[in-house]
C-alpha cells in the first residue's frame, strides 16, 4: 500500500528533538493507520516516552512534522491536541482516589458539548449511558459506586483508560499500561486494547513481549532515537538488528 493511497491517522515525519545537543529523537518517521495498535519497543533511553511527549505537545520538537489527520500538531498546545482527539495516559495512574468509579468517569466527560438549560436532563441521561458503556468496556460495570482508592492497581489503570475513552479520542497513547499488573489483568488489558481499536488507533509503549504479541498490529523498534526495525511482530523479532540490540550479539 503506497503512502499516498492511505489516509493515516498520524503521520510522523523526520521528527527530531535535541536536549543540549543530544538528539533523543533523531529524524523519526512512522505512520499510524486507522484501527491500528502500534507498539513501540526499544531499550531504556531509546526515546519512546519522548516520542509520545512530542506528539501530545508536552515537549517541543526541534524539527519535523506530526500530522494528526490534516492538522499539524507541532504548533498546537497540549490542550488543543487533546481537543483535536489525541488522548495520552502516563505510566502512573492518576485517578481521583476519593471519588467513585462513576464520578471519575463523569468528571472526564467532555464539557461544552450539546445544549444546556432545558436539555440538562437529556444530557444527564446521555452521560449516564456513556459511563455505563465505558464501565462495561473497562471491566468495572459492577464497581461503579466503589471508591477508586479500593480498586486494584490494574483496575485503576483500566479506570484511567476509561477516563480517556469517555472523551472519545481517535488516537490513544499509552505508556506501559500493564506495568505492575497480574497475569490475569494483562490478559484482560490485551482484550481491552483489541476492543478499543475497533473504533480508534492506539500507540503503546511496552516492554512485556508476550503482551506485545497479543496486541500489536505493527511494532516500531526504537534505538537511539531512530527506527531500528518496523513491521509485524514476527518480522521484527527475527530481525538480526533487533536481536543484536536486545541480546548484544
Ligand atoms: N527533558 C529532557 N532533557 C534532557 N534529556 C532528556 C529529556 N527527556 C528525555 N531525555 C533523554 O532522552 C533519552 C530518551 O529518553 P526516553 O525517556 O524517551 O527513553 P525511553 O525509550 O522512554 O526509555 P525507558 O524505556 O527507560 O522509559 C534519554 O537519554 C533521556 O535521558
Amino acid at each position: 500500500m503506497s503512502i499516498h493511497q492511505t489516509s493515516f491517522v498520524l503521520s510522523v515525519e523526520d521528527l527530531t528533538v535535541s536536549f543540549d545537543g543530544f538528539k533523543a529523537v533523531d529524524g523519526l518517521t512512522f505512520y499510524v493507520e486507522p484501527n491500528e495498535c502500534r507498539v513501540m519497543i526499544g531499550p531504556n533511553g531509546a526515546g519512546k516516552t519522548t516520542v509520545l511527549d512530542l506528539i501530545c505537545g508536552r515537549t517541543r520538537a526541534t524539527g519535523g512534522s506530526v500530522r494528526f489527520k490534516d492538522q499539524e500538531l507541532l504548533t498546537m498546545r497540549e490542550d488543543q491536541i487533546v481537543l483535536a482527539g489525541v488522548g495520552r495516559k502516563f505510566q502512573t495512574p492518576s485517578v481521583y482516589e476519593d471519588l467513585s468509579v462513576f464520578e471519575n468517569l463523569e468528571l472526564s466527560f467532555p464539557r461544552g458539548h450539546g445544549v444546556f438549560g432545558s436539555l440538562f436532563f437529556r444530557r444527564d441521561a446521555e452521560v449516564k449511558d456513556r459511563i455505563q458503556e465505558i464501565a462495561e468496556t473497562i471491566f468495572l460495570a459492577d464497581l461503579l459506586d466503589e471508591k477508586a482508592a479500593f480498586l486494584s492497581h490494574g483496575q485503576k489503570q483500566w479506570l484511567e483508560i476509561g477516563m480517556l475513552l469517555i472523551q472519545d479520542p481517535e488516537l490513544l497513547m499509552l505508556d506501559e499500561p500493564v506495568a505492575g499488573m497480574s497475569v490475569a489483568e494483562r490478559k484482560k488489558t490485551a482484550e481491552l486494547l483489541n476492543r478499543i481499536i475497533d473504533h480508534r488507533s492506539v500507540i503503546v509503549i511496552e516492554h512485556d513481549m508476550g503482551f506485545v504479541e497479543d496486541i500489536a498490529t505493527r511494532v516500531t523498534v526504537l534505538h537511539q532515537g531512530k527506527t531500528l526495525s518496523e513491521g509485524k511482530m514476527d518480522k521484527v523479532k527475527n530481525d538480526p538488528k533487533v536481536i543484536e540490540v536486545y541480546l548484544g550479539h
